[in-house]
């Protein structure tokens, strides 16, 4: 097989959902691909589509009210158009989900052992003997100390850490080739989830799986990601490899976003203003309405096209880039900053 061809790619995905307040475009036809081996973060502040993109991808969402449009290819296979039947294998066994909250996924009745062992065997058909070694194999390589005595015990008995740990042992029974992680240690306090991100890196370069990461959070993001989806309100800001929108961030939402982080222009503020209605979204770019610099052909027509600004592939949704645009618009300030920074800097 060609290494070129994208593990997953998503063209113009388009999800609604009909509500009491007329169509809702939570997914506003978004382009991606995720290659073997590699992690995508989709990043954006809360309602931008992250987590209805990521669960299109597999037609997660309930139908109806959601309704699903675009092409989603895997491996080289149309996955929009399957049966129920080819979506559970595709599901069950090539890409694995992990969500924010273990808890909500593990059953607190039974023992860890017992849920690991069924989902071993539900998939191979070995003996009970066999399928606890495997489980037993699995929690270790996750992490999980003194794997064996651990198997009786119950969920209650883990630690949050611990929790997603065993869910992400469950993901890789199979060996997906894809594993779409939502918000995975968004739950789990700062030095639990470092230990997590580190486990998901490792296991990719063990195992060779490409990653789909959804996150609200750009240190995670700076963390873990090679390539980076910048979404708002169900739109593609900006996208382009880790560096590049560490280094050149072009989109204004995307340098605002940065700002945010700590040590930032807006350290600990968070953007002023929210997203707008997504049953009523505003002409022109989606970001308009917060953005410092917009101007007046900012608000009319749809969504800039995606502009490539260097060979990389690092491509943005905004009218001060390509035809007639002038990008130090939006980069110029911050210049002028770094340049009296500078010079002030002197401690
Ligand atoms: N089942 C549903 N019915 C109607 N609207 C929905 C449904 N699921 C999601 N939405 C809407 O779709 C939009 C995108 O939601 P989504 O959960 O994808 O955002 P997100 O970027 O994942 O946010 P968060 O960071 O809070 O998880 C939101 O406006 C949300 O209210
Ligand atoms: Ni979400």
């Amino acid at each position: 097989m060609n290494t070129d061809t994208p593990l997953l790619t998503v063209e113009d995905l388009t999800t609604t959902f009909e509500t009491d307040a007329g169509l809702l475009i939570a997914v506003d036809g978004i382009d991606f691909e995720v290659h073997e081996g590699e992690t995508v973060c989709i990043v954006g502040e809360s309602g931008s589509g992250k987590t209805v993109a990521s669960e299109s991808i597999t037609q997660l969402i309930p139908s109806p009210p959601g309704s699903v449009d675009g092409t989603v290819q895997f491996k080289g296979r149309d996955v929009v158009s399957m049966s129920e039947s080819e979506l559970r294998e595709i599901r069950g066994q090539q890409i694995a989900h992990i969500f924010q909250n273990p808890q909500d996924a593990l059953n607190h009745c039974y023992t860890i052992g017992w849920q690991i062992i069924e989902a071993v065997q539900v998939h191979e058909d070995i003996s009970d003997e066999a399928a606890r070694e495997r489980a037993v194999d699995l929690l270790t390589r996750v992490g999980i100390a003194n794997a064996a005595a651990r198997l009786d015990d119950y969920p209650h008995e883990f630690s949050g850490g611990q929790k997603q740990r065993v869910m992400i042992a469950m993901a890789l029974i199979t060996d997906p080739a894809l594993l779409i992680a939502d918000e995975p240690t968004t739950a789990l306090d700062v030095t639990v989830q470092a230990k997590i991100l580190r486990l998901l890196n490792d296991l990719q370069d063990e195992f060779g799986m490409g990653v789909l990461f959804v996150t609200h959070d750009l240190g995670v993001v700076a963390e873990i990601a090679d390539q980076v989806v910048v979404m708002y309100a169900g739109k593609v800001m900006e996208r382009g490899d880790v560096y590049e929108i560490f280094e050149t961030p072009s989109h204004p939402y995307t340098r605002a976003l940065i700002e945010c982080l700590p040590g930032g222009n807006r350290s600990g503020d968070g953007i002023e203003g929210t997203l707008p209605d997504p049953t009523n979204p505003p002409d022109g770019c989606r970001f308009a309405p917060r953005c410092e610099h917009a101007v007046a052909k900012c608000t009319h027509g749809g969504q800039p096209a995606l502009f490539s600004i260097d060979a990389a592939d690092h491509r943005v949704s905004c009218v001060h880039y390509g035809h007639g645009g002038d990008p130090s618009v939006v980069t110029s300030e911050d210049g002028d900053q770094a340049q009296s920074d500078g010079g002030a800097a002197d401690d």
